[in-house]
């Protein structure tokens, strides 16, 4: 995968970690966007608190970059609570998990990133976890084989997935709280850009700002990221403040277009007209066509050109719509 894809597939890398933690909001009043979210969070949050009791189980969904890990540290802030960071993958056997827990004091948060890659027999312990706080666990071998009971602590699990549709029912079922993150209104990321900049100690011009915002797919990582790379491009021409100018220049040299579309997502479309004349086509035969994963394709790509509408989702495939064609420079072909 080449740099100019990864700067727009929302995704974190090991270089960005260290600034999240300063650009990271650390309270619900702080964090920007995602109304809806913020004020059931609200609501549920006071309420634990009102009766002393442990936050309910949280699951955050939605595609990467949206602020899932973000809100999970702002609960745990609001709870005043604890948390322990694990994910999905990292817990190996029941044994680890059981671990994790028994660090917990009461109440407090075990944050499990990527939750649809538990392990199935470390997913069946979660569920009396989770619903009754203990674990039963069998330990020993052979002869001296015995189950052990082990009660746990009252917690929270947050849980966050960019592929809630891979959660099995019986541990979706078991979180008193879903959440679907949603991409950013253009007004919140340019305020996100905005105080990025403050904490990068940099000045941006208001429409450069804005401009950028439109630009970001509607994810705050992406936004932070073309924030970092325009300011490059700024100090190199040696201005004060970022200009429009030079934020068009900089989005147009890492190939992002004015709908905040990368390569990836343009050769999505391009792939979806030129070889299958604009669709239905299969989520499969296009990942195969464009060297993606599928997994990838429907979970970061998929996500953001349907809510845009440049493609639309049939029984037999995914289609590109009017909008797709003009976005490519062709005249359309659909009248949909
Ligand atoms: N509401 C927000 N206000 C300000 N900044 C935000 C907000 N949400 C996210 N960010 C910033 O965006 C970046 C990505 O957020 P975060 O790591 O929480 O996303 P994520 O949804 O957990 O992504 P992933 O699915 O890849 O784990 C962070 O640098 C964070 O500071
Ligand atoms: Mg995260």
């Amino acid at each position: 995968m080449s740099d100019e894809e990864r700067l727009m597939d929302g995704q974190s890398n090991d270089d960005e970690e260290n600034t999240e933690l300063s650009l990271r909001p650390q309270f619900l009043n702080q964090y920007i966007g995602q109304d809806k979210v913020k004020s059931e969070m609200k609501v549920y949050i006071q309420a634990a608190k009102q009766r002393d009791e442990a936050l309910d189980h949280v699951l955050l969904y939605g595609p990467p970059g949206l602020g899932k890990t973000t809100l999970a540290f702002v609960i745990t802030n609001e709870m005043q609570v604890h948390l322990k960071s694990t994910s999905g993958p990292a817990i190996e056997k029941a044994g680890d998990l059981v671990a994790l827990l028994s660090e917990l004091d009461p109440g407090d948060v075990l944050f499990i990133d990527e939750i649809h890659r538990l392990a199935k027999p470390v997913e069946e312990v979660l569920y009396s976890a989770m619903e009754d706080y203990y674990i039963d666990i069998v330990v020993g071998e052979g002869q001296t084989t015995h189950a052990v009971h082990v009660p746990l602590p009252p917690f929270t699990l947050i849980g966050a997935t960019t592929r809630a549709g891979q959660l099995s029912a019986p541990l979706r079922d078991r979180f008193g709280i879903v959440e679907h993150m949603q991409y950013y209104e253009i007004a919140d990321l340019e305020k996100i850009i905005l105080r990025s900049s403050e904490v990068f100690n940099t000045q941006i011009n208001e429409d450069a700002a804005l401009e950028l915002a439109r630009r970001s797919r509607g994810t705050p990582r992406i936004a932070n990221r073309l924030l970092k790379r325009v300011r490059d491009f700024a100090e190199v021409k040696g201005e004060n403040s970022i200009s429009l100018t030079t934020t068009q220049h900089a989005l147009t040299q890492l190939e992002v277009d004015n709908e905040g579309l990368d390569q990836t997502d343009r050769k999505l479309l391009a792939t979806m007209i030129e070889s299958y004349s604009g669709g239905p086509v299969g989520i499969k035969t296009l990942a195969a066509n464009i060297g993606e994963d599928t997994d990838t394709i429907e979970s970061v790509y998929e996500p953001y050109l349907l809510q845009k509408g440049f493609i639309i989702r049939t029984p037999r495939g995914r289609v590109a719509t009017d909008k797709a064609y003009l976005q490519l420079g062709l005249p359309p072909k659909n009248s949909n």
